[in-house]
């Protein structure tokens, strides 16, 4: 310890065991990194020793008492014999734990602990700074300065990292064995007691547990879901609502699963006949399984979030409704009214291919204008545009947060409907940090004192995204359109019937067969001139 009350620790005294397990050169091994990361290792055994060490979350848990709970022995865990062997359990007096009988301790075992010994096959480690403090060593960079939130964590276990991050335990390592245990690890900056983080973890731990199941119920192949149908079916958990409620950043919707309807036309569907008749003249007869599951929704101005495959007919789905409502509007809506719809697409290429679907659309509604803005022309031209106004924008999120922020006669007071293109894919990238700052944007500029417009997030993954950036969108109480049967139906080559041979054999296939024909009675070329008999 120097004068000035810091521990300096001879970084030869750390043993090559240390360098080894870090995979430290002998150049790193002097930098000003390793040097802090050995004084708080130093500092951590010093603490140690006056706390305890290992704590059990169920108290004096084992993996027998989790056996004998689900009425079987499970026997001890590979390697986790020698380990609680090495391990001294010790009491917060600081005496050894006692050894209770599994029956003893069958019914001290919390629901947590049973959580993780159901879908936990080997002890996994969570914690912040073990793992964060090596891999920042590794990159050669003062730790300090690095939020201690980089955990790592085995695959599939991202749920249970949201529920820890989401906690106290942020930067506590724990570790949760198969058998349901789980210790928690103590470090100097520790202030509360051990139970207190004990307390926290079966809660947590259930979250996760809710984390990991099914997130959503298969659509129903065809027809609506019905009042009575729905109660025959198992209440399936609100995931996102209960499991990690405790987590503002992984808040989620819950989602109404709704299947496509068995309306055969768009007429059926609520589109109006001028719409129906033009959506015919471009090829859009009858309406997909999306399309099916998702207009009448959209037309009945719910939060819908459209998930299915590529080229499946999304973009066409919220476009009808939105041209629907927008030509039927009882006074004409000008493009002085300022932007009634945003569409936000992750990358220029939606946003093209998204306007140039729009554009199609629109060609009989003229008084209806519609554009796109991805940063490929230039902000002046721009800013023109929205000042003369645009009733459906198809933007890029970066775009659009610019124009919100520095063009004053960009006018979204009227805002009807909120797109989210590509809702997975945005997710994905940086963009998704611009969204709670649109949000926030168009809620201020909004007449009205609450949000009031339509939210419609599309996207072709199953697998709900992480909903952390779209926490202040407040969906409300969101319809998932979904369907599962391909986009298009496959031919069946049974009822068609099978070509005539006999006739294809008679005929000539083609012209080319012609000088076939001629060459028939001709010799072959190896065998040469037929001479002339003498
Ligand atoms: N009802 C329909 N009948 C015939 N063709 C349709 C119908 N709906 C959409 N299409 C065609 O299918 C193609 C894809 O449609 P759309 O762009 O809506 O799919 P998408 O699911 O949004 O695609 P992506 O996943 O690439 O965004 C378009 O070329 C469109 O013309």
């Amino acid at each position: 310890m120097s004068e000035s009350g810091d521990i300096e620790l001879n970084v030869s005294t750390a043993g090559p065991n240390f360098r080894k397990s870090y995979g430290l050169s002998r150049s790193k091994k002097h930098s000003k990194t390793f040097k802090k990361q050995s004084q708080l290792k130093q500092l951590r055994r010093e603490n140690r020793a006056n706390k305890p060490k290992i704590l059990n979350a169920a108290g004096s848990t084992t993996q027998a008492a989790a056996g004998a709970l689900k009425g079987y022995d499970l026997g001890p865990a590979p390697g986790e014999q020698q380990k609680s062997a090495k391990r001294q359990k010790v009491t917060s007096e600081g005496q050894p734990a006692k050894e209770s009988t599994a029956a003893e301790q069958a019914g001290t075992v919390p629901p947590a602990a049973q959580a993780a010994a159901v879908f936990q096959k080997k002890p996994v480690v969570f914690g912040g700074e073990a793992k964060a403090l090596a891999e920042l060593i590794d990159e050669g960079e003062d730790f300090e300065e690095e939020p201690l939130e980089a955990m790592e964590v085995e695959e599939g276990m991202t749920d249970i990292l949201a529920a820890v991050q989401a906690s106290q335990l942020r930067d506590r390592q724990f570790t949760v064995h198969p058998s349901g245990q789980v210790d928690v690890d103590y470090h100097s900056s520790d202030e509360d007691d051990g139970e207190g983080v004990a307390g926290a973890i079966p809660p947590l731990l259930k979250a996760a547990r809710q984390a990991r199941l099914p997130r959503m119920r298969p659509a129903q192949p065809v027809g609506h879901l019905d009042d009575e149908h729905q109660q025959q079916q198992p209440q399936h958990p609100a995931t996102y609502k209960e499991g990690l409620a405790q987590s503002n950043a992984a808040k989620g919707p819950k989602l109404q699963p709704h299947g496509p309807s068995e309306s055969k036309s768009f007429r059926d569907l609520g589109v109006c006949q001028s719409l129906a008749d033009h959506l015919a003249e471009h090829g859009l007869r009858v309406p997909r399984q999306i399309q099916r599951a998702s207009i009448p929704t959209l037309l009945s101005a719910e939060d819908l979030v459209i998930q299915n495959l590529e080229a499946s007919g999304k973009t066409y789905s919220y476009l009808i409704a939105i041209i629907n409502q927008l030509q039927g509007a009882e006074t004409r809506i000008s493009r002085e009214a300022g932007t009634h719809a945003i569409i936000l697409a992750p990358s220029v290429s939606v946003c093209s291919k998204v306007e140039a679907a729009l554009q199609i659309l629109l060609k009989r509604y003229f008084w209806l204008v519609g554009g796109a803005m991805h940063g490929s022309e230039a902000r002046n031209k721009e800013k023109a545009r929205l000042r003369r106004g645009v009733t459906v924008l198809v933007c890029t999120p970066g775009r659009l947060l610019d124009h919100l922020q520095h063009t004053e006669a960009f006018r979204t007071a009227d805002l009807r409907w909120l797109v989210l293109d590509d809702v997975d894919q945005m997710l994905e990238t940086d963009a998704c940090h611009q969204l709670g700052q649109i949000f926030e944007l168009l809620r201020d500029r909004s007449k009205r004192p609450s949000q009031h417009w339509q939210n419609i997030l599309v996207m072709r993954k199953r697998k709900l995204p992480d909903w952390s950036a779209l926490a202040t969108l407040k969906l409300d109480n969101p319809v998932l359109a979904t369907c599962r049967e391909p986009k298009e139906p496959r031919p069946d080559f049974r009822s068609k019937p099978l070509p005539d041979m006999n006739k294809a054999r008679a005929q000539p296939k083609s012209s080319t067969d012609e000088p076939k024909k001629k060459l028939a009675g001709r010799r072959p070329l190896w065998q040469g001139k037929k001479r002339g008999k003498p």
